[in-house]
């Protein structure tokens, strides 16, 4: 198969996408750290990972290469094995380790796993006190003296997050944006994608146009390849409007992308809305699926390449989101069909279960959760073709389909 990124809408046939296997990690998730760590619930392990497993197995039906993020970070350090160290003191650096033996002590535990994938599920799944030998030498420091009331039995948090792999990275046309995340528990996960595009025999060429160590946030989530020219952004909790900026220089002026438009969506800053792909997804050439909280008039701002080098103009628009979006694609009208039916109930309940988080493995057939049965019916009788993906223990993470895959090669349209 072919080697690179290629990635320019949303729906055209879904080649290669990459995955998360839920993992270890699920377990390490203590109930009362939840908040801290973006979760809702502590899933059971078994059911989601079975649950995963049948989203992998409907993907590849449909002709679709899964490749797994663990495996394609191993296979980076089985090409280049002093990229291992390198990460490995990057990851100590950023693990939050406290305690003057600790680091050392965690350092050796990863260091007797000899092999790269079960090291790097290692890596992703937190590491307990009960795992490591701690030297008996005095350990104390000042921190904790201070915050006793903060001692963990997790030397190293997990990160329950990884099975969204929509967001650390976003690929946009044939780059991807290497996110610095809103949140230090996610800022973590980033870490993989920087390994895979640096490293990976596959993938270590492609350009990036934004990068982990940025000085604003970013997540995937928030990033919609409307066609080969444009991508629409949400500004959100998840992404500030400054790391627009960024990405527009880097885009329009520093690398070969071939985006000419960002279109800036300006959402409600909420959990339930963290990102863009949690209010709509497009599910055909002219269909939406979409959260009815967000109908109505919106504020846009339209980014394109100003006359001299350097220069982004900005517009501000203020339409429907229908007209935006048309506009956008180039078409006379899209159809945005409401998450729910219409019923606020509904709505409400099923976005919160990610009813609008839609995967499109091509125009009009879409991944969605078996659990948003009202949702569900209505993009039926649309006429779309639903791919349904078992859902109870999955969504406890607040992320759907969308959310839990990250499209490397898509067909143009
Ligand atoms: N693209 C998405 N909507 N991702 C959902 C991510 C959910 C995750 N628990 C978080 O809070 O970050």
């Amino acid at each position: 198969m072919t080697k690179g990124l290629h990635v320019t809408s949303e729906i055209g046939q879904l080649k290669k996408v990459c995955l998360h296997r839920p993992g270890d990690e699920l377990l390490n998730l203590p109930p009362d750290e939840l908040e801290r760590l973006l979760f809702d619930d502590v899933p059971f392990l078994e059911v989601a990972q079975q649950e995963h497993d049948r989203f992998a197995e409907i993907l590849r039906e449909q002709g679709v290469e899964v490749l797994y993020l663990e495996k394609l970070v191993a296979e980076a350090f089985d090409a280049v094995p002093e990229a291992r160290a390198e990460f490995q003191k990057q990851w100590l650096d950023e693990a939050g380790i406290k305690g003057k033996m600790a680091p050392q002590a965690v350092s050796e535990l990863l260091d007797s796993i000899t092999d790269n994938f079960e090291y790097v599920k290692k890596t992703m799944a937190g590491i307990t006190k009960a795992e490591v030998e701690m030297p008996h030498t005095s350990s104390v420091t000042l921190d904790s003296l201070v915050n006793t009331e903060s001692e963990s039995d997790l030397i190293v948090d997990p990160m329950p997050n990884l099975y969204f792999t929509r967001d650390p990275f976003a690929v946009v046309g044939t780059g991807v944006n290497l996110n610095r995340m809103y949140s230090v528990t996610r800022n973590r996960e980033t870490l993989y994608g920087k390994y895979i595009f640096k490293y990976h025999p596959d993938y270590k060429d492609v350009s990036l146009y934004f990068r982990r160590d940025a000085s604003f946030h970013t997540e995937g989530g928030d990033v919609l390849n409307i066609n080969e020219h444009t991508i629409a952004v949400g500004i959100s909790q998840r992404t500030q409007a400054a790391a627009i900026d960024v990405m527009a220089q880097n885009m329009f002026w520093n690398s070969d992308s071939k985006i000419d438009t960002i279109l800036a969506f300006d959402i409600p800053v909420s959990r339930a809305f963290m990102h863009l792909d949690t209010v709509f997804t497009q599910i055909d050439v002219d269909k939406f699926t979409i959260h009815p909280a967000i109908m109505g008039t919106l504020k846009v701002y339209k980014l394109t390449p100003g006359k001299n080098p350097g220069e982004v103009d900005i517009t501000e628009t203020t339409d429907t989101l229908e007209h935006v979006l048309a506009s956008a694609l180039g078409i006379d009208a899209v159809k945005l069909i409401p998450c729910g039916g219409g019923d606020p109930i509904a709505a409400a309940r099923e976005q919160w279960n990610d009813g609008s988080n839609t995967l499109a493995v091509a125009p009009g057939k879409i991944c969605v959760y078996q659990r948003n049965n009202v949702t569900n019916d209505v993009l039926y009788k649309e006429g779309m073709e639903l791919l349904v993906v078992p859902s109870a223990e999955l969504s406890r993470g607040r992320g759907g389909p969308r959310c839990m895959s990250m499209p490397f090669w898509r067909e143009d349209l």
